[in-house]
């Protein structure tokens, strides 16, 4: 809280002080004009001007810190937005965010801030703050008749309270439990039943009442550990709450013992009697409890998420490299397996690429082809062996792996406007570099069906429109294609055509070596006649490189290239169809490479 706002957290405090005060004097100086209108007659007026002015500044403060809470909320609330995106962004590569149990608490955090704790959550704990507060006010007045009576109250109070808390944090730790394998699963299928993106497979295979029947199993499954876990919580939680009130029954007896005995005056007799009400205070607070276990919680999931997930190495922001120059791929002996894999996708791979050469690399489906670019684009570290651009690790080093464009198969679609899905990663950018990027990428009709650069791509806001997969993939590749005008040296295309028919992804590509000429390229794709004018091909096979060279030598040699670019050059032929003009180019899609 003090991280958040110390103006909101010194000032909160100031008013709880206040609240203690006025709540002290509220019952004591109300007590004492019960005394002296029922006989004494001390000081009538002053007890009441001192009853009617705590009775007012103490709703007057509550009020107040009501609203300070409002914005020590807002306050927090930005700040654990930012701890969550930094704990999300911290560590240089994403196998965290492919580790279930970290993202899930991720997610988890997430809706937390933007749910229920988001809004009220710092405003309870400060309600819950000064209602102890005015406890502490009850405990003083209760020790003017007894201290012993105060004492034991206290401890019942407090007992039954932490019993209660206790029941609380098993019941929000369940809720907020996302890590759980079950509870995952049980998001996942509820998710599946809301969701757009998935709307149209329910409904085409009618797969509704399986997974509504699905997903109430495997919750009802979850719920039953949770209940059990709760009910045993639950448990001295109610039996300290009948101890509390036997003992505060047992209290009030003696109070109204004393006074019918004489012992005990009028003044704090009304005055104790008040406070034995309010030493609730120190107990079960229901709700406020329960928001401000929560914020405790919370607070805790986010410190354990920050332990977690920042792993070293953290990356180094280097000297600033040679922008706008080709770079240089070195791969030496690299091996990589994915975090908790012990299954390597490769090992002892070696690849050199020289600045401005145009490489494709091809292989069958799984063979490591997008591995190998996420490592160069130091998305993970490689397991053994070094991987250089431009002589730098990609991942351990920010200006190396601002060098490398990558526009993958799995390509994002931002819910931004034209222009901000075309500029994102360079926001000095102007317009024209906006269009000239959708001209290179063979994009500019959808320009022109959206309208305007301001056009949102998402149906869902005001004049927002949806694109087609292909529409989509050639924003993503002017997205590339303005990288490279802000000063990548490598440009790596990792399927990002594969929606486009034949004819486009063959243009495109054509354009793409044209314009990115003298530039480093990767080219990854299935279709062996779109990627044959690049100045290598690199078959990856299971033991790594298994052909590098050109495309005529390649057809020369006879290999395995050879093989799959004839069986595919007479799929097309048989397709009949007349997109490859030369009658020597691959079909339809990528049929061998996808075998
Ligand atoms: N995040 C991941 N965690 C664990 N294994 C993965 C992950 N991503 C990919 N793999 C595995 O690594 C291997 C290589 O996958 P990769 O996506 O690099 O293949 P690819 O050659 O690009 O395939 P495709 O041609 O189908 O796109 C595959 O066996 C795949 O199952």
């Amino acid at each position: 809280m003090w991280r958040a706002s110390a103006a909101a957290t010194v000032f909160g405090w100031i008013l709880v002080v206040v609240i203690g005060v006025s709540t002290y004097v509220t019952m004591w100086a109300s007590a004492r004009l019960v005394a002296a209108l029922g006989g004494d007659h001390s000081d009538v007026h002053g007890w009441l001007v001192a009853t009617v002015a705590a009775m007012l500044v103490q709703p007057v403060a509550v009020n107040v810190l009501a609203w300070v809470g409002e914005a020590h909320q807002a306050a927090v609330t930005r700040g654990q937005h930012a701890r969550l995106a930094a704990v999300a962004n911290a560590p240089h590569g994403i196998a965290h965010l492919e580790d279930a149990e970290a993202s899930g608490r991720l997610a988890g955090a997430l809706g937390d801030v933007r749910g229920q704790f988001g809004l009220t959550c710092i405003g309870e704990a400060w309600r819950s703050i000064y209602l102890r507060t005015t406890g502490i006010a009850a405990l003083l007045i209760l020790g003017r008749w007894s201290w012993l009576a105060a004492a034991v109250l206290l401890l019942l109070q407090w007992v039954s309270g932490r019993a209660f808390t206790a029941y609380l944090t098993q019941l929000q730790r369940d809720l907020l439990d996302n890590a759980s394998h079950q509870g995952r699963r049980a998001h996942y299928l509820q998710r599946l039943l809301l969701e757009k993106s998935v709307g149209k497979e329910v409904r085409l295979f009618a797969l509704t009442d399986h997974l509504l029947r699905w997903h109430e199993t495997i919750w009802r499954a979850a719920q039953l550990g949770i209940e059990n876990r709760r009910n045993k919580a639950l448990r001295p939680a109610l039996a300290t709450s009948v101890v509390m009130v036997v003992g505060t029954g047992a209290a009030v007896g003696r109070l109204v013992f004393d006074a019918w005995q004489g012992t005990v005056s009028t003044a704090v007799l009304v005055a104790a009697l008040q406070a034995v009400g309010a030493m609730s205070a120190f107990g079960p607070l229901g709700d406020t409890s329960s928001q401000a276990t929560r914020a405790r919680l919370f607070a805790e999931a986010v410190h354990d998420l920050e332990s977690q997930v920042a792993s070293p190495p953290v990356a180094i922001a280097g000297p600033p490299t040679d922008s706008g120059r080709a770079a240089e791929i070195c791969v030496d002996d690299v091996s990589f397996a994915y975090p908790g894999r012990e299954t390597p996708v490769f090992q002892h791979l070696s690849l050199h690429i020289p600045a401005g050469q145009s490489v494709a690399v091809v292989g069958v489906n799984g063979v490591g082809k997008s591995t190998l670019i996420k490592l160069l684009a130091g998305l993970y570290p490689s397991s053994s062996g070094t991987l250089r651009v431009d002589g730098r690790d990609p991942f351990a080093d920010d200006a190396a792996r601002r060098r490398v464009a990558v526009i993958f198969q799995d390509f994002v679609r931002y819910h931004l406007s034209l222009r901000e899905n075309v500029l994102l990663g360079v926001p000095d950018a102007s317009d024209d570099d906006a269009y000239a990027a959708l001209r290179a990428a063979a994009a500019s009709d959808v320009h022109d069906r959206v309208g305007s650069l301001d056009t949102p791509l998402d149906p869902g806001y005001d004049g927002g429109t949806d694109l087609s997969g292909g529409q989509w993939q050639r924003v993503a590749l002017a997205r590339a294609f303005a990288a490279v005008a802000a000063g990548a040296g490598v440009l790596v295309l990792d399927e990002p055509t594969a929606a486009l028919d034949v004819r486009v992804e063959a243009e495109i590509f054509e354009r793409f070596l044209e314009s990115t000429r003298g530039m480093t390229t990767i080219l990854v794709s299935h279709r062996l006649s779109s990627v044959r004018h690049a100045d290598r091909i690199v078959v990856l096979g299971p033991n790594g490189v298994e052909e590098d060279s050109s495309h005529d030598e390649l057809l020369s040699a006879g290999g395995e290239y050879a093989a799959m670019f004839r069986l595919q050059a007479s799929r097309f032929a048989a397709s009949g169809s007349t997109d490859e003009p030369d009658g020597d180019q691959s079909g339809e899609h990528d049929e061998v490479m996808s075998q």
